[in-house]
């Protein structure tokens, strides 16, 4: 949560020209609501199941785009499954004491940090972290601006191609 796959991912899209979905923008663009509202509506229960939805839908019947997912959503086992199924997975990591000093960046956005102590939220963390290397490729991003951290996807995607071909 709040490594830089929204930001990241679109800029990603832009260098490879292709189309970029971020699954919490399109959600909250389909409830029309903020996902802290969607939580305080619903019930977290009910927006896991909505991005499980979306993500299934989206794997199945789309190609060739490059998606971010919400912060929660690799915890789904079926989630986990589809993605790495049918689409490169890239893991975004971030050692938990550069996250911990970009936590006020994204506390009040992310209701699942909301009345947590630091200590419950380093235990999502770590809990997370484990979850979250089931994956094609990752990139430890805690010296790596956004442009950077693009670009060194792009090169990592380039020597995978020429490595098949
Ligand atoms: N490489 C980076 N270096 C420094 N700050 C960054 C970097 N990437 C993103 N940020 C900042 O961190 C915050 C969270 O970024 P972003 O929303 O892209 O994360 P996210 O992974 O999409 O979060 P979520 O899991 O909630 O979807 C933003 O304020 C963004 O500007
Ligand atoms: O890490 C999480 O559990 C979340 C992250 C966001 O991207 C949103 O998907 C939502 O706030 C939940
Ligand atoms: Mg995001």
């Amino acid at each position: 949560m709040g490594v830089g796959k929204t930001t990241i991912g679109h800029l990603l899209a832009k260098k490879l020209y292709r189309d970029f979905i971020d699954v919490d923008y399109e959600i909250e663009q389909q409830y029309k609501m903020p996902i802290t509202q969607i939580f305080k509506s619903f019930g977290e229960t009910k927006f896991r199941q909505m991005e499980k939805e979306y993500i299934t839908n989206l794997c199945t019947n789309s190609r060739l785009k490059i998606i971010s997912l919400g912060g929660g959503a690799f915890m789904q086992e079926e989630i986990r499954n589809i993605c790495l199924s049918t689409s490169i997975v890239f893991f975004l990591d971030l050692t938990w004491e550069t996250w911990k000093d970009r936590l006020q960046l994204i506390v009040d956005s992310r209701p699942v940090l909301q009345n947590k102590s630091l200590e419950e939220i380093e235990n999502l963390f770590y809990t997370r972290q484990n979850l979250y290397a089931l994956n094609h490729s990752s990139v430890n991003t805690d010296h790596l601006d956004p442009e950077e951290a693009a670009d060194y996807i792009i090169n990592t995607l380039k020597l995978g191609w020429e490595i098949y071909s």
